[in-house]
């Protein structure tokens, strides 16, 4: 494609974009470890109650911008953001954010499931009593409501005080979803969150995901270009740091602007 047809398309896609009411907006986003930027200038915006997937090859930065997001890059010592990401455009890259306040508003996913060691009761209820919800109807209603919203509540309805460990990594991975849903988030970052499932349940975690986007603006990174093109609205390409193409998912599958996403989604590398 012609530079000067991509560059038209650029435009189109950041009109299209800006009518579509996004949640969080990025702007000009790098992110280093110590010397080196892992994250080069990104901008994007991401689309309310809608999946935004993140995909290109090892590396090239998916899982460090999106713990940017929360902040939980700030556990990283040597990790560094410049650039803003803005929410409600309160900038939450600021230093006086609360980030226990923002980790509860963009709750997190992580790859392997990680349940705590205790009840499947517990794992709901422990960040919401540490919250200082204590009434006993209260805990039991958010146990029920988040477990039927993570499509797991039929499943475990009668074993709610047995060791979540007892659960399938996949029954695991939806009470990790359903621990986030209790916390009441606007935004939900899935970091590969069914890459470690076998084929059922990682079929279940898609079909969730796709039903969640009703109450919640989900971003997720997957490897899985199936599963992006499955469940996602939009799609942002990254390669060695740089955001290559973000586009409505469709387009990025069938019709992109760049050679390199067209070689990435066809497995030509990665
Ligand atoms: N804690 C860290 N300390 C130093 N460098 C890091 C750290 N985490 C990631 N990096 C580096 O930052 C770059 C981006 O890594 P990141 O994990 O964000 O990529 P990714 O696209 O999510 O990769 P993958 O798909 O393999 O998970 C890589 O060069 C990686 O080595």
């Amino acid at each position: 494609m012609s530079t000067l047809m991509t560059e038209i398309k650029s435009e189109v896609n950041n009109r299209k974009n800006s009518l579509q009411e996004s949640i969080l907006k990025v702007e000009d986003l790098s992110i280093f470890y110590g010397e080196k930027r892992a994250v080069n200038s990104i901008s994007l915006d991401i689309q309310k109650n809608a999946v935004t997937a993140l995909i290109g090859p090892s590396g090239c930065g998916k899982s460090t911008f999106l713990r940017s997001i929360n902040r939980m890059n700030d556990l990283i010592p040597i990790a560094r953001s410049e650039g803003k990401i803005l929410y409600d455009d309160v900038n939450l890259l600021d230093e006086k954010i609360d980030v226990v306040a923002l980790r509860k508003e963009i709750g997190m996913v992580f790859q392997k499931p990680n349940p705590f060691p205790k009840s499947i009761y517990e794992n709901i209820t422990h960040a919401l009593k540490f919250y200082g919800i204590r009434k006993k109807s209260l805990l039991d209603n958010a146990v029920e409501e988040s477990l039927t919203k993570a499509a797991l509540w039929d499943e475990v309805k009668d074993r709610l005080h047995t060791s979540a460990l007892s659960l399938s990594g996949g029954q695991q991975q939806r009470l990790c979803i359903a621990r986030t849903i209790a916390m009441k988030p606007s935004v939900m970052l899935l970091d590969e969150p069914s890459s470690a499932l076998d084929p059922i349940s990682n079929a279940k975690v898609e079909e969730l995901i796709q039903d969640l986007k009703k109450d919640y603006s989900i971003v997720i990174v997957t490897h899985n270009m199936g599963q992006a093109s499955r469940i996602s609205d939009k799609t942002a390409f990254f390669y060695n740091g740089d955001l290559i193409e973000y586009d409505d998912t469709e387009t990025i599958f069938t019709n992109p602007s760049v050679k390199r996403t067209e070689e990435y989604i066809s497995g030509r590398f990665g």
